[in-house]
């Protein structure tokens, strides 16, 4: 990731403005988001009610997060203040007009070979996607944008609320010399 704080600036605080303008002009507005929502996922495939698996400071985590935010803004700005809003999780998209440097691997591989240079596999190429192409993610979201579904939740407060905590306190333990000092029955 080139600019990681470009990265994440953008998805937050250029959602916001844009959510605020959808707001304004009463329009219907596409949040263009991204399988990385997902990080390393667990689950396999990925519905839209998996919640994922990411690194919240990983390398990727700017856009991650930035992502994960950005669909946070999208249906807040859904329940507070009654925009329209469509979500899609875009996964790696293929085609015509992609950009030589895009750094994708379709266009990179493509670019490589037209040039006689070593094809870059990253890792060790085990790695799996699933591609899609453009004009079937555009049919998508045309569909997507004509059609009234939305994930707007509108389940019971406690539709999210987490099963089970419990912090492991072993780096803190080693490297801080901290542990809490407090039993509950002494409170
Ligand atoms: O030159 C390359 C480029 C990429 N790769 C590998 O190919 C796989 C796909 O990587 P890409 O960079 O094309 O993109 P990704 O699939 O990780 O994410 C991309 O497409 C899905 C969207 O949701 C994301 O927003 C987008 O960044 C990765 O495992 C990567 O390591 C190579 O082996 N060589």
């Amino acid at each position: 990731m080139q600019n990681p704080v470009k990265t994440i600036k953008t998805n937050t605080l250029g959602t916001i403005n844009m959510l605020g303008l959808a707001r304004r002009v009463g329009a219907k507005i596409l949040i263009a988001s991204t399988s990385e929502v997902y990080g390393d996922p667990m689950v396999h495939p990925q519905p839209e009610s998996y919640w994922g698996h990411v690194n919240p400071i990983g390398p990727r985590a700017c856009y991650d997060e930035g992502k994960r935010v950005a669909e946070t803004l999208a249906y807040s700005y859904a329940k507070q203040e009654n925009v329209t809003v469509r979500v899609a999780r875009i996964f790696n998209t293929y085609g015509p007009r992609m950009h030589v440097s895009d750094g994708r691997v379709v266009s990179n591989f493509v670019m490589q070979a037209l040039q006689n240079l070593t094809i870059t596999v990253y890792g060790n190429g085990k790695q799996t996607r699933s591609f899609c192409y453009v004009s079937d993610l555009v049919d998508g979201l045309l569909a997507l944008m004509a059609s009234t579904y939305s994930m707007v939740a509108t389940g019971a407060a406690v539709e999210d609320d987490p099963q089970r905590r419990r912090p492991d306190i072993a780096v803190a333990e080693k490297n801080l010399k901290w542990s809490p000092k407090r039993a509950y029955r002494e409170l």
